[in-house]
């Protein structure tokens, strides 16, 4: 297959509708269940990525009916805007973005998945309103070069490298100058450069593979690699992979991300934010996450549903294992969406003025 320029891909399906069953509230796929514990487990069968990579990579058509299904226990959050505010009355709304597949479609080439101007309008906005943070699986630097807003948190590399604003907004006045760094994996940046180039070097010979050093991870892509040669990439990985047992493997669209064993992923790094922004331990703190991946699910499940805390909305047109409460299905709703919540943090702004 050959590699296209900022081509806007669309996956047609769920990769798990096929053997999904709404349970309580909940979407639950026992077999993706049973291939994501292989997956999990560093040095895994092989066979058990492939099935995940696969399963990634949707080949049929959705059933209508798990698709409602779905819908109901994963409503629009756009057609439940007013309930949705209602429940954050007199709380502090805190906004958490994740990038690819939320703020810029997917695309076949990393490199230009390029934000639109008026998203970048919209997060600026955003960002006015309420402490707004993009937490993205992407290196800080390479993410902030496709945003752009000096006002925002960035939490690159899965939350294991953190950045507060440098810009100053109403949200970090109190810091003096000072901007906020965290990283807890610093001690892992010799081995994930070594990685990275012995993947850049085991997986050249896979037409369309493409390895990304993310600082704290590596992402081994295979959108563009032809699906028969999905194994024979899985095995080059696989036999990198088993030299480093302090890494673990996960897999996102299309992507496999190698990243540190220690327990830091996008919801850590979510409750690293609040307790920044000294909100960690408040009842009245709202935060509000939205994202499309596997990888987003850390942040759904720990703080937000576990918790009872705000709430995660996921980034699908198709059904898919979520712990989110709500769902939009493409950036271009989640830009409606976050216009919209400017747009009523004006109004109650203006009303409480007249006041
Ligand atoms: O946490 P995220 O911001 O969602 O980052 C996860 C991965 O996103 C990127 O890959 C994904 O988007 C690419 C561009 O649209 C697409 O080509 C790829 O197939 C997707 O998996 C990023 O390039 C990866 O490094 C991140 O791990």
């Amino acid at each position: 297959m050959t590699q296209k320029q900022n081509v806007i891909v669309s996956e047609t399906k769920s990769e798990v509708v096929a053997q999904n069953k709404p349970l309580g509230g909940g979407y639950i796929s026992i077999s993706r269940k049973n291939i994501l514990k292989k997956l999990e487990i560093n040095g895994g069968r092989v066979n058990g990525w492939i099935e995940n990579m696969r399963a990634s990579s949707p080949t049929h058509p959705s059933l209508s009916q798990d698709q409602t299904s779905w819908n109901v226990h994963h409503p629009s959050a756009l057609d439940m805007f007013d309930q949705i505010m209602e429940s954050s009355k007199g709380k502090q709304i805190v906004m958490f973005l994740d990038y690819d597949g939320t703020l810029s479609p997917i695309v076949e080439d990393p490199d230009r998945a390029f934000m639109s101007n008026s998203m970048r309008k919209t997060v600026r906005k955003l960002a006015r309103c309420f402490p707004t943070a993009i937490v993205t699986g992407r290196c800080k630097d390479k993410v902030y070069n496709f945003v752009r807003l000096a006002e925002l948190y960035y939490a690159g590399s899965h939350g294991l490298d953190i950045k507060g604003p440098t810009r100053s907004s109403k949200y970090n006045k109190d810091r003096k100058g000072e901007t906020l760094h965290f990283q807890p994996a610093s001690q892992f940046l010799p081995m994930i450069d070594e990685l990275y180039q012995r993947l850049v070097d085991k997986t050249k010979s896979v037409p369309g593979a493409m390895v990304e050093n993310n600082k704290f991870c590596v992402s081994v892509h295979f959108r563009c690699v032809d699906e028969k040669k999905w194994s024979e990439l899985a095995h080059q990985v696989k036999s990198v992979l088993k030299d480093y047992p302090k890494l673990r493997l996960t897999q996102g669209r299309k992507v496999l991300e190698i990243r540190p064993t220690i327990k830091w992923d996008k919801g850590k790094a979510l409750e690293f934010l609040l307790e920044s922004l000294g909100l960690a331990h408040c009842n009245d703190v709202f935060p509000v996450y939205i994202g499309d991946d596997q990888n987003d699910e850390d942040a759904f499940k720990q703080k937000l549903r576990d918790r009872g805390q705000g709430f995660g909305i996921l980034v699908s047109k198709f059904p898919k294992e979520t712990s989110a409460y709500y769902s939009l299905q493409e950036p271009k709703e989640v830009m409606d969406f976050l216009q919209r919540l400017v747009e009523w943090k004006e109004v109650s702004l203006s009303a409480h003025s007249r006041v």
